[in-house]
């Protein structure tokens, strides 16, 4: 796998390998070498809606690379998807990079994004620029991401014009969970005029797109209409730009109460289960190793 930024990468390739691409199948030869944020804005000039999703590994990565995904995001969810931890408020810069590493250097053509994990940004646009750097340096991504509307204007601002491009997220932020307090729909009734602000502001200060999370349909419609950028939506109804979910969840690995916004397509951890099973069981009965495993 290549994570190349060597020449050539603006223009349509032929090396889809009849992949699918996010308008379908029929798509997949204009896939780009590498996507890009121009790209995203063409898929919304277009009106071409995309979906994007969490990785944290080499080979989630490079399935849902593959499977023509454009935007991976290395998520602070990791806290809770990867290291068990009940609150992303918990995962830090170091352990967040070595998870960015192997995502960005696993896929061919996914933009890779980083979650700046909580604490590792807010205090300053300086401290805002240092961290993404390192994500930049040393795991090797093509974006971060930051919680915050109006507030974070100056960090954007900071990292948009040091060439690092920016994901904004408003709405409902895991990292302000106990100043929000709790998990809750934002932005209803009086409270839709101050996230729209805040999606204008974020735009202006130069963030390529940004998250909607647990926003109500008619305000995130609303949202994506007023900012040229691109609005990824989780529990943001069906009119945002784009769709983001937590892997483990859209696959069904994780296990427990799901979020009302979550669709499983896949059983994976009934599939997990029956595979270490029966794994198991032939280990026991002497079924395996047999003699095509033996030297
Ligand atoms: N596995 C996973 N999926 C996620 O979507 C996710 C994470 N982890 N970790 C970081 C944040 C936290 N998120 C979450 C987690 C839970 C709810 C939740 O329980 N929502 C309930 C209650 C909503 C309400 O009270 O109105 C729901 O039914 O949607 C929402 C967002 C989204 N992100
Ligand atoms: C749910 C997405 C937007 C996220 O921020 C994460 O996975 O950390
Ligand atoms: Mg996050």
């Amino acid at each position: 796998m290549s994570a190349s930024t060597a020449a050539g990468t603006e223009g349509p390739s032929a090396a889809g390998g009849g992949q699918p691409a996010p308008g379908g199948a029929s798509e997949a030869s204009k896939r780009p070498r590498r996507y890009r944020v121009h790209h995203l804005r063409d898929f919304k000039n277009r009106g071409e809606k995309w979906a994007m999703l969490t990785a944290y590994d080499q080979y989630t990565a490079e399935i849902f690379d593959q499977a023509g995904i454009p935007v991976l995001l290395v998520g602070d969810s990791a806290a809770n998807n990867v290291f068990g931890y009940d609150t992303t408020l918990r995962v830090t810069v170091d352990e967040l990079i070595p998870l960015a590493r192997a995502v960005a250097g696993a896929v061919e053509h996914a933009l890779v994004v980083a979650d700046l994990p909580f604490g590792s940004y807010q205090a300053s646009p300086e401290q805002a620029f240092h961290t993404a750097v390192r994500f930049m340096k040393e795991a090797g991504v093509h974006a971060v991401k930051l919680e915050g509307g109006r507030n974070m204007v100056p960090m954007v601002e900071k990292l948009t014009q040091s060439g690092i491009p920016v994901m904004a997220h408003i709405g409902f932020t895991p990292q302000s969970e106990h100043s929000i307090g709790g998990y809750r729909v934002q932005g209803r009734g009086d409270q839709a005029a101050g996230l729209i602000d805040d999606a204008v502001a974020l735009a202006e200060a130069g963030a390529f797109s940004v998250v909607l999370e647990m926003v109500p349909g008619d305000v995130a419609a609303e949202i994506t209409k007023r900012v040229p950028i691109p609005t990824i939506g989780i529990g943001a109804g069906r009119d945002t730009d784009a769709q983001v979910l937590v892997w483990q969840d859209m696959a069904g690995l994780r296990s427990g109460s799901m979020p009302r916004f979550v669709k499983q397509y896949a059983d994976l951890r009934g599939i997990l289960t029956t595979a270490a099973a029966t794994y198991a069981s032939e280990v026991a009965s002497g079924a395996f190793p047999g003699d095509e495993h033996t030297f």
